[in-house]
């Protein structure tokens, strides 16, 4: 690319007189430049838009070890870097050559010399990549940002450019979306690239949890403050000072609860079972529902004030039907993740792809996931065909030979998993999705009935309207 009068330019350099001098020189000069006056303000200008140069100085605040230099070439390698430097040496000239930089320059600098040096570089910096190719460098390295959620659809990209900047605030976030859309994965993505991530991350499962221990289990008790009681537990709160707690399901808190919890986030202390003094602690809140807490506010059933505290920012995460081709690359993860060391199996048919591109996913990446694992230990072929996929997908198959085709080969357990499911579904639609009366009709608790309806990707809300 040639020298272009719109050149931006960012110059870093603590001496203020020289800063505002070659500014306004270089404006005039037809560049447009912003000026900062340390290390650690010119890391930060980089990172927030793209700069054509850069002119440091070397012996300012914040580059006592060049960090300018070395995360500027490390970070930005296309950006041609000049030094100006009042304070020359050789180490810093040899270290500055090794790492590439576009020139050494001596203040104090004739403003003709700096031009020149300043046209030179521009001139020799390589081709820009083109807008769409660029765009797809970008996307990739926000995506690899976050190995541990698959997918590159515009909606998950939208998602981890939000998580990349709410992960580094002390905000509370709720995360909502159809149970299986991954709402745990986020949570714990947001603690990794948060200042916490050297702290514990625990998980609060408010359904698994009965409602008498809750506050027991959460703030801990002392030896013989209730029948049971019988050693001091230190509860699951204090386990997360300095880190975050991540509050699964959190609108299956009943009421009362809702009340303690909304006391421990407004003032970071709770008093465990059987002690008077209150402990103190420093932690973040993330929760998750799959409900929706609009509905459960005017119902009355959740409290308008909790939700307000634990969504200072809200997430709502996509469901994978919206996800297009998100939906290939997590089959193929999965794959990959469940295949066993001797498995013949290589991959999906492309009747198989259709389906899962056709189907709706009410379980989302759960459902999926249960899907690849249950064909890989069904399919005897080196790729997964229709006739290994349960009927509920391959009745979104397009020919009605595949929809026939059925899982002829399904053993017992998976004919009896299947049994189970449908028990499940009818269960649900009789009670409109009531989780604690579709527990009692079953004759087990509702605690055992939230981890049946988890284990076969089902969503209790999706039967409630
Ligand atoms: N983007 C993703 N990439 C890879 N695996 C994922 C992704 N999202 C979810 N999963 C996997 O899908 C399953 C469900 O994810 P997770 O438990 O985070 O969902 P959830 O929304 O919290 O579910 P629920 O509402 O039922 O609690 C897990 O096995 C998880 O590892």
């Amino acid at each position: 690319m040639t020298d272009s009068p719109t050149a931006r330019i960012l110059i870093a350099d603590d001496e203020p007189l020289y800063l505002r001098t070659t500014g306004e020189l270089l404006r005039k000069a037809g560049y447009s430049c912003e000026c900062v006056g340390d290390a650690r303000a010119a890391v930060e200008a980089l990172s927030r838009e793209t700069f054509d140069l850069v002119l440091s100085d070397l012996n300012m605040p914040g580059n006592a070890e060049l960090e300018l230099l070395r995360q500027g070439r490390a970070r930005w390698p296309n950006t041609p870097l000049i030094v100006v430097t009042g304070v020359p040496s050789l180490p810093t000239a040899i270290e500055s050559v090794r790492l590439g930089i576009a020139d050494y320059l001596l203040k104090p600098v004739r403003f003709d010399d700096l031009l020149s040096s300043v046209r030179r570089a521009l001139a020799r910096r390589p081709l820009a990549p083109p807008a769409a190719e660029r765009d797809e460098i970008e996307r990739r390295a926000l995506a690899a940002r976050f190995p541990e959620i698959i997918g590159d659809s515009p909606p998950m990209l939208e998602l981890f450019d939000v998580i990349d900047r709410v992960a580094k605030t002390d905000a509370n976030i709720l995360i909502t979306g159809e149970s299986g859309t991954g709402k745990e994965v986020t949570a714990r993505a947001i603690h990794r690239h948060s200042p916490r991530a050297q702290h514990n991350f625990q998980v609060i499962d408010c359904t698994a949890v009965p409602e008498t221990l809750f506050e027991s289990v959460l703030f801990g008790h002392v030896k013989g403050s209730f029948t049971g009681a019988v050693k001091d537990q230190e509860g699951l709160l204090r386990r997360c000072h300095l880190g975050t707690a991540f509050f699964d399901e959190i609108g299956e808190l009943p009421g009362p609860l809702q009340a303690k919890l909304l006391r421990v986030i407004q003032e970071q202390t709770f008093t465990p079972v059987g002690k008077s003094e209150p402990v103190q602690v420093d932690t973040r809140f993330l929760c998750a529902t799959n409900r929706d807490l609009e509905l459960e506010m005017n119902a009355g059933r959740f409290r308008r004030d909790l939700f307000y505290r634990l969504s200072v920012i809200h997430l709502e995460l996509p469901p994978l039907r919206q996800r297009g081709g998100d939906v290939v690359l997590l089959a193929q993860k999965f794959l990959t993740d469940l295949r066993p060391n001797d498995s013949h199996v290589e991959g999906f048919s492309d009747e198989v792809l259709d389906c899962f591109k056709r189907y709706a996913w009410p379980g989302n990446i759960r459902e999926l996931r249960n899907v690849v694992e249950r064909a890989v230990a069904l399919e005897r072929s080196d790729q997964i065909g229709t006739s290994s996929l349960p009927p509920a997908l391959l009745a979104s198959a397009p020919d009605r030979s595949v929809r026939r085709e059925g899982a002829a080969g399904a053993s017992r357990e998976q004919a009896l998993e299947e049994a189970e499911h449908a028990f499940l579904i009818s269960l649900l639609q009789q009670h409109q999705g009531n989780v604690s009366h579709a527990a009692e009709q079953a004759g087990m608790s509702r605690q055992g009935m939230h981890k049946l309806l988890k284990k076969h990707a089902i969503s209790a809300a999706r039967f409630r309207d």
